[in-house]
């Protein structure tokens, strides 16, 4: 998708995109690129995959849930910002924290937030399962959103610990949304969650199949849970 489509594929959607916000997409994508060559961020390096495959893949979160708000959002493992960096360029109201395992993504994030002059953007090197359990977090963002983190059993015990009670939990899938989902039941509703909805598209140009599932924070996480690192995924509530 090339730039100027996927202003106007935005557009379609009642996303306006003003000049300084489009130059903000075309610095992101430059340096993305180029860091991409010293640390692994990602495999698609093509302009046009990158506009369609993360830059509007990421945004298609707004087209299900409003975002012209003031919301406070965690993004869980977004690896080179994915997908709350497009959403906070699109929206620069939103209040951003990340939190990802790999400390060479966060000094790509700190980098790249001082070239777009991101305001209210908060990056912290941790893992999901020990910052889930400090209380500056916990319980603490209206909206968490994941995309390429985890299947649904063990992402939602990373994610929903972090969403507040009336908040919703906002999962990225492809797919395999709804065999995910299937097996995510268990954990979703044991954590304080119930699905809302699931919304299946098409992205416009690959056609690649996309789903997006939005979990309501209904009651507040068990004291028990996230588990200590790695035990969500070697044992996943199922
Ligand atoms: C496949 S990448 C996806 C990145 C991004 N969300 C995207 O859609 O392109 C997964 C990311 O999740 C992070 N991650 C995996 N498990 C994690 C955990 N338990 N806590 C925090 N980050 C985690 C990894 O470091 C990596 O950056």
């Amino acid at each position: 998708m090339k730039s100027e489509k996927f202003v106007r594929k935005l557009e379609e959607k009642g996303i306006m995109l003003n000049e300084a916000q489009q130059k903000a997409f075309d610095i992101y994508f430059k340096e993305l690129i180029e860091w991409n060559e010293k640390i692994n961020l990602t495999a698609i390096t093509e302009e046009e995959e990158v506009y369609e495959k993360h830059f509007y893949d990421c945004i298609t979160a707004a087209f299900y849930t409003d975002m012209t708000q003031e919301l406070s959002i965690c993004d869980i493992g977004a690896g080179a910002g994915f997908p709350s960096i497009p959403l906070k360029i699109c929206f620069p109201h939103l209040k951003v924290t990340i939190i990802d395992s790999l400390k060479k993504r966060i000094n790509f994030l700190n980098h790249l937030a001082n070239k777009l002059e991101l305001t209210n953007v908060a990056f912290y090197h941790d893992r999901a399962e020990i910052a889930g359990k400090n209380e500056a977090f916990r319980e603490q963002y209206d909206l968490v959103t994941a995309r390429a983190v985890a299947r649904m059993s063990v992402l939602s015990e990373l994610c929903l610990p972090f969403v507040k009670k009336g908040g919703y939990f906002i999962a990225m899938k492809g797919s395999q949304a709804e065999e995910e989902l299937e097996t995510g039941k268990a954990a979703i509703e044991l954590l304080g969650g119930e699905v809302e909805s699931i919304d299946t598209f098409t992205l416009p140009q690959d056609g690649g199949e996309r789903s997006i599932i939005k979990v309501a924070k209904k009651r507040k996480t068990p004291k028990k849970y996230p588990r200590k690192a790695g035990l969500p995924n070697k044992e996943p509530i199922e």
